[in-house]
């Protein structure tokens, strides 16, 4: 059993914050973790399943609990200023898996009592189209947070777009200031990407300590693996990155306490990449054929799971583990974003 089960059966009480990950104001001073804000209800963190030696981290109560404790401040700050935060999202194309999660994303906001407002643009449209929805979205004083759905069409080009995003509604935290100032010690990001916040409040959730681990990264995509690296490191990890062109990844992940995989490459990480008890967390999310399930394809993860909870103490599976915590974290920017807009606290 890991020792991230000590800490996470440390019950918190009702007035903890919605997420247990802390403001990154002091992330240069040595962490010491709130005891009592860990989750209180130590089954939504960990379902067990038998005969494994691993405990499965459940993302998808975690997300589901930190979701309500939104909703509850959305309701607050509604009773008070008579205001909610309003999110848009804008998709460029047909493509069916971001079709689904901006579904999942729009759901969410309903769910929290958040605005949604969503542009959806021909897949071949121009890109001055999908600028002019920004600005609009910019403009607007009930927006607090504007996604562009990623990937964009290959003959738009993406940095010009995301550069015109307005830095206060970046609630993906992928403007180019967000993060450097994500990289930088001493800085302060408006916001950290919602994939790599929602890895840090998983870990932190199931109690492991992460000030002081070897973590290794695999892959480094501006919208995952960097700046979960960067996040890490806030977190005083020691870190590694494994990426396409990494010689003998195995070695360099086999050493490491916690592992985050974010190459979209199913069953990449096998149980023998894995040190016995390590913690990992998979992010990869990729559609495989499998007939007998309703639309002709399932998700699996880049980890072998069958493999992996054999050596591990933890993991999250996929679907069910990163995934919903990334919505959650968006919704969670959301607030924040609307919060410092109508300077509620
Ligand atoms: N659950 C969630 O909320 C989210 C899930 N995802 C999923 O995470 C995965 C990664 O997404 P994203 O970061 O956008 O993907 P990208 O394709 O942008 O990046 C993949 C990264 O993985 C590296 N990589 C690819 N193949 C290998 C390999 N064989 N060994 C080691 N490294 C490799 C690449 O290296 P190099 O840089 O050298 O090319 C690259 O850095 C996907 O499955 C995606 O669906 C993504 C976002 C959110
Ligand atoms: N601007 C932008 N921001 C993003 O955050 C962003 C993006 N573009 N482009 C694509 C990736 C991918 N991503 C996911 C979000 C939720 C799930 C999710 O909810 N997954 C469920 C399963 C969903 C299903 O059943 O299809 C789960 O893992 O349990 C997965 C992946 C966000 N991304």
């Amino acid at each position: 059993m890991p020792s991230t089960r000590r800490a996470a059966s440390t019950l918190m009480d009702e007035n903890c914050p919605i997420l247990v990950s802390r403001s990154l104001g002091s992330l240069d001073l040595p962490d010491i973790w709130p005891t009592n804000c860990t989750t209180h209800d130590f089954q939504a963190v960990y379902k067990c399943f038998n005969k494994q030696a691993a405990a499965i981290i459940d993302g998808k109560s975690i997300a589901e609990e930190i979701t309500s404790r939104i909703a509850c401040e959305v309701r607050r700050m509604k009773e008070s200023t008579g205001k909610v935060p309003g999110l848009a999202v804008i998709i460029v194309g047909q493509r069916w898996d971001s079709q689904t999660y901006v579904r999942n994303k729009i759901k969410a906001c309903e769910e929290a009592g958040i605005k949604s407002l969503m542009t959806e643009l021909a897949g071949n449209c121009k890109e001055d189209e999908v600028v002019n929805a920004l600005s609009r979205f910019n403009k607007d004083p009930t927006i607090h947070g504007i996604l562009v759905q990623l990937p964009l069409p290959q003959h738009l080009d993406e940095e010009r777009i995301l550069n015109e995003l307005s830095l206060e509604k970046d609630v993906d935290g992928f403007h180019p200031l967000n993060m450097g100032n994500l990289a930088m010690r001493g800085r302060e990001p408006l916001f950290i990407p919602c994939t790599p916040k929602g890895c840090i409040e998983l870990l932190i959730r199931s109690g492991v300590e992460i000030m002081g681990k070897k973590a290794v990264v695999i892959g480094r995509s501006n919208i995952v693996g960097l700046p979960t690296s960067l996040l890490l490191q806030r977190y005083h990890a020691t870190v590694s990155i494994v990426h396409a062109f990494t010689k003998n990844p195995e070695q360099i992940t086999c050493e490491a306490d916690i592992v985050v995989t974010a190459a979209g490459v199913p069953n990449l990480v096998r149980g023998n990449w894995l040190k016995p008890g390590a913690i990992v967390i998979d992010v990869g999310t990729n559609p495989i054929e499998d007939s007998s399930c309703e639309h002709g394809y399932r998700l699996i993860g880049d980890v072998c799971f069958e493999e992996a909870v054999r050596v591990v103490s933890a993991i999250t599976p996929v679907p069910g583990g990163v995934g919903p915590m990334t919505i959650a974290m968006l919704l969670s920017n959301t607030l924040d974003s609307a919060k410092r807009a109508y300077d509620f606290t």
